[in-house]
């Protein structure tokens, strides 16, 4: 055999060798969307209404995933809830592979590993019981703990969110604001991993909105859940240290929040760049200069600038 045919790996070599230089997308992430797909199909017509979604969130994060109407917000949460299965592509939360469960594994998912907190209140909360019974009724329909120790969970998560005054109240005496607080106790309630929260402030007041992102920040950071919280409502990203936007179905931008050692808080936007190396460019970017089609990329030592295909026509001067 001659030197170079022993120097030369094979192709398993090399696999192995590729798979040790680069950990697995996602590898360490709580939640993971990998290239996830969802095309409904109606009458013939198909919807593909998350096109190749990528999504990481680190245990014990809280982020806001917003974006506008139809962009794919509620079908992603609905992916990660275990109530919709995606067309392809990978969806992980804390370990489970949503892709290949079982009936019975999504009812253990459903009742053990998430928690959710809905936009309406009435679907939220029963209506004829208290805010306590409220909170232990999970608990009691998983079979966890002694009555004492259910009742003593559910009082301390009432104090924790606020609403520990209101334990005796049913939600038709409670504002809305304090519905969606108890809300999130009864998700806590079986201390799951994962809150999911699809626009918990949609019928709020702006009052409101603030105590309960308050609540939910201090649920995440007393308790460590990690939290995904799905809105229009682009202020959001003023109450979270992370804000994923999505259009068309795919993760567009993320906004980081961080406060200035002065005491400022300051929110800066960053465009996703995805895997493969696609941008998504912001919609007024492209339109102030009204790209089309393609543009030019040069490549400069620490940038790379986009322009567009056609050279802009000169600005009229201004008469004198
Ligand atoms: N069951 C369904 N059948 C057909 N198309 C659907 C279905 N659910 C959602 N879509 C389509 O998929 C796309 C994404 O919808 P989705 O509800 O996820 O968006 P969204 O961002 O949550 O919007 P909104 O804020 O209005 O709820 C839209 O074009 C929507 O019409």
């Amino acid at each position: 055999m001659s030197e170079v045919e022993l120097n030369t790996p094979t192709l398993s070599q090399l696999e192995a060798r590729a798979g040790q230089a680069r950990p697995a997308f996602g590898e360490h992430a709580h939640v993971l969307c990998d290239n996830l797909v969802r095309i409904y199909k109606t009458e013939g017509v198909e919807v593909v209404a998350l096109q190749g979604l990528d999504l990481l969130v680190d245990r014990g994060e809280l982020i806001a995933v917003v974006g506008a109407s139809g962009s794919g917000k509620s079908t992603l949460l609905n992916v990660l809830s275990g109530l919709d299965v995606p067309t392809a592509g990978v969806a992980r939360v804390a370990g489970t592979d949503l892709l290949a469960m079982t009936a019975k594994d999504r009812l253990r998912y459903r009742r053990e590993v998430v928690g959710f907190v809905w936009q309406q209140t009435a679907r939220n909360l029963l209506p004829y019981l208290t805010a306590a019974e409220n909170v232990r009724l999970p608990m009691r329909l998983a079979g966890q703990g002694s009555c004492t120790a259910r009742a003593v969970r559910s009082g301390e998560l009432l104090d924790l969110l606020g609403v520990g005054h209101r334990a005796g109240s049913r939600p038709g005496e409670m504002s809305g604001g304090e519905q969606q607080r108890v809300a999130i106790a009864v998700a806590l309630a079986n201390s799951p991993q994962v809150v999911l929260a699809d626009e918990p402030t949609g019928e709020l007041d702006s009052e409101n909105s603030e105590q309960v992102f308050a609540a939910l920040r201090r649920a995440n950071r007393e308790l460590g859940v990690t939290t995904v919280i799905v809105t229009h409502d682009a202020t959001v990203s003023e109450q979270v240290d992370r804000t994923v936007g999505i259009r068309d179905g795919r993760t567009s931008s993320e906004t980081l929040r961080r406060t200035s050692e002065g005491g400022d808080v300051i929110a800066e936007e960053y465009a996703v760049l995805d895997r493969v190396g696609r941008l998504q460019l912001p919609r007024d970017f492209i339109n102030a200069l009204d790209m089309e089609r393609r543009v030019r990329l040069e490549l400069e030592r620490d940038h790379i600038g986009v322009w567009p295909d056609k050279p802009r026509p000169e600005e009229p001067e201004e008469p004198k």
